[in-house]
């Protein structure tokens, strides 16, 4: 042994020593505060690190190293318990070549144990980025509730996983014991809702779906996780008595048949190519769906061969998954600049040397508001790590560890002092993260941000409004406020140069258009914080009309599915702002709507009350939120996944897998036309030439 060691130069052992200090480091801010400093990318680059030393040189591979390891430590204010089998983690392919090869040795090591590999088959689910939890049913009823931890033991989180809705309690013809594992994670949707709130309360956003699940179940009151829509997708079986599975697929079956929810997309493969093309159709779709997924998990079908084939490291050999392109990208932070906000906070910014992420090419990205900025630390000249993911914009995660240690590092970016916009001098409010321009009727950047979400897709959907003509109509003196968009006319607008009398009757056409537009969204244009489109919705739907709104005391706003007391709050001084009152008074006057539409007389007798559709596929004429908005202002629901409850699927061109789910459960497909059929045509056409 001696002479091994002394084989090792000594710069290796201090490289090794100096990453496993780094990834407990990091480990711990991920697993255990929820709250990573480096982007996973990095983080895999420090631990590939380690184990192409170690693999190098054995003697390094201490059984303490990471390597060996799942996840962090379980953190000391929850109970801690030992799980009845250790969960493991998960080798990863980042290509098709990576996922060749693995199939090549599990083949390999199957052949050799004499297994008969005809029937060999696998399953691919989504990778879903968000917590692993572990639920232990003794006889039928829920008795523990744990986080993964370490892999051999978690943290005890029972009395939060029993706020999540999804989780059975009880199960029915349950054997005497079955673990079942999932992933809790929050919904994109709901996710996008959260971080709208802590902004208005002037906290800092959750980095990612993840860090929000993962932050809400490690929660000391369950109160608080019961506040944040959580949901989780289980994807396996731990330890069981009195049942077994030989099949990981009839395992999932079994819990689907048991009330756990299993994502209606997981599917059983007979061959490789199999697998691959639906790796490759879920990476497609990955911006579509509801959840946040960074891969997909492909796993051996028979449970028997996970024992033959056995676990390396912390990995079992049966399965793999699947990394997408990294949405992350490291470039050099130029600039740190300075926007006005609609409500006048002024929002960092980071001015970037071009860069590829996942095949966009990004140049600026958020950095949030100063707390972030703060706490992120970035200086201009830093490299830095942006991630992109989804449809959200592009952020600033972290300096790299090279560019903190920089010498010539300039001090960190403070906000202006004057508004960069109007010149105005800004204020920092007591108590608040965010620097503000107090100019709240006059700053034409706080204009230029209000119009900009007012006409924006979710909210009054002018077409032709992009941000180049709301900037000329400002700079031309076009538009002072919100509710001069209603004044503008074709003549004034062809009066401009190079503004066509055809593109001026097209705007004015669509700022017509916009004027029926029902009345959550009028709410959700009006731009208040903590309003998005879903809290926009939920009080459009409870109060009815503005004036019952304006009318409301904090507790009725209060009470409003989504609304807690900080937000309702915030928006009850919002809805005192004389600015917010006067916008109201104008767009009022213009002749939006300002109530909701009264259902109709008998609802029953709406067409489609009480049915459930799912849509998928790209429709002929229909984008999806019309289809939506049709379906729901005939009585219907439109949820994301089919069920046995889902009386139709709506298919259009390219449907996804739901299709093939609705033909398994023999739930009836219909197109658009027959949608359109289903409600009624007369009233159709009023809804859509409106
Ligand atoms: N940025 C940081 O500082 C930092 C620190 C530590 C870890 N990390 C990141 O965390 C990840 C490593 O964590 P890990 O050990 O959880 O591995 P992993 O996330 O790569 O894979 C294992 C996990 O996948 C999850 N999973 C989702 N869907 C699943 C399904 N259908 N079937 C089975 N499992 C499913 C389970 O939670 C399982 O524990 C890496 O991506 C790493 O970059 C980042
Ligand atoms: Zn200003």
């Amino acid at each position: 042994m001696a002479s091994a060691a002394e084989r090792i130069p000594e710069e290796a052992r201090k490289r090794a020593e100096e990453l496993r200090e780094q990834i407990a480091y990091h480990d711990w801010r991920y697993y255990v505060l929820d709250d990573p400093e480096i982007s996973d990318e990095e983080y895999d680059r420090l631990l590939d690190e380690l184990r192409a030393l170690e693999e190098r040189y054995p003697e390094l591979r201490t059984p303490d190293s990471p390597t060996q390891r799942v996840g962090g430590k379980p953190a000391p204010q929850f109970r801690q318990v030992r799980h009845l089998q250790p969960m493991l983690s998960l080798a990863n392919a980042r290509n098709e070549g990576e996922l060749r090869a693995w199939v090549e040795r599990n083949l390999r090591l199957l052949r050799r144990a004499g297994v008969d590999l005809a029937r060999l088959r696998y399953v691919t689910e989504p990778k879903i980025d968000g917590l692993a939890i572990s639920l232990v049913y003794e006889n039928g009823r829920l008795v523990r509730g744990a986080t993964r931890g370490d892999g051999e033991i978690g943290e005890d989180v029972t009395e939060n996983l029993k706020t999540i809705p999804a989780v059975p309690l009880r199960i029915p013809d349950a054997p005497p014991l079955i673990e079942v594992r999932g992933e809790a994670y929050m919904p994109r949707r709901e996710f996008v809702r959260v971080n709208e709130e802590r902004i208005a309360r002037g906290e800092p956003p959750f980095a990612n779906p993840r860090n929000a699940a993962a932050g809400s179940i490690r929660q000391l009151d369950p109160r608080v996780t019961a506040s944040r829509p959580l949901s989780i997708w289980c994807w396996g079986v731990g330890a069981t008595e009195g049942i077994s599975f030989d099949s990981h697929y009839e395992s999932l079956e079994w819990l689907r048949a048991h009330r756990f929810r299993v994502n209606p997309d997981v599917e059983l493969h007979d061959d490789v190519e199999s697998v691959i093309a639906a790796c490759k159709r879920w990476e497609e779709r990955r911006d579509e769906l509801d959840y946040e997924i960074d891969g997909v998990v492909v796993k051996i079908d028979d449970l028997r061969l996970w024992r033959v084939l056995g676990v390396a490291g912390r990995e079992p050999r049966a399965a793999i998954a699947w990394k997408f392109a990294p949405m992350t990208a490291t470039t050099v932070l130029r600039r740190i600049g300075w926007n006005v906000g609609r409500t006048g906070h002024l929002v960092p910014y980071a001015e970037l040397e071009p860069v590829q992420v996942s095949g966009v090419t990004v140049k600026t990205a958020t950095l949030h508001n100063e707390e972030d900025l703060r706490r992120k630390d970035v200086r201009e000249g830093d490299e830095v790590i942006v991630m992109r993911a989804g449809d959200v914009i592009p952020q600033v995660v972290s300096p790299t560890a090279r560019a903190v240690r920089r010498p010539d590092r300039p001090p960190p970016p403070q906000p202006p002092e004057r508004c960069p916009a109007c010149g105005t001098k800004t204020i920092k409010p007591e108590g608040s993260v965010w620097t503000i321009c107090p100019n709240r009727a006059g700053c034409p950047g706080q204009i230029f941000q209000a119009i900009k979400h007012f006409v924006s897709k979710g909210a009054m959907d002018i077409e032709g409004l992009g941000e180049e003509n709301v900037r000329r109509f400002l700079e031309e003196g076009l538009i002072k406020h919100v509710a001069d968009i209603y004044e503008l006319d074709v003549d004034r607008l062809a009066a401009l140069r190079g503004f066509g009398r055809t593109s001026a009757e097209k705007l004015v056409r669509a700022i017509e258009r916009s004027r029926s537009q029902p009345f959550h969204r009028v709410l959700y244009a009006l731009g208040i914080p903590g309003v998005g489109a879903v809290n926009a919705r939920n009080l459009a739907r409870h109060f009815r009309s503005i004036d019952r709104l304006l009318a409301a005391s904090e507790d009725e706003i209060e009470a409003v599915e989504g609304i807690g007391p900080i937000l309702a709050r915030t928006i009850r001084e919002a809805l005192d702002d004389p600015n917010t009152r006067e916008l109201i008074e104008r767009l009022r006057r213009a002749g939006l709507r300002f109530e909701e539409e009264p259902p109709a007389a008998d609802s029953e007798a709406q067409p489609l009350s009480g049915k459930t559709f799912v849509l998928t596929g790209t429709l002929p004429h229909l984008t999806r939120e019309q289809a939506t908005e049709l379906i729901e202002s005939a009585g219907g629901r439109v949820t994301s996944s089919v069920s046995r409850r889902t009386d139709y699927v709506v298919v259009g061109d390219n449907p996804g897998s739901k299709l093939e789910r609705a033909r398994e459960l023999g739930v009836p497909t219909i197109g658009e036309q027959e949608l359109l059929e289903l409600i009624g045509k007369e009233r159709v056409s009023s809804l859509t030439s409106g």
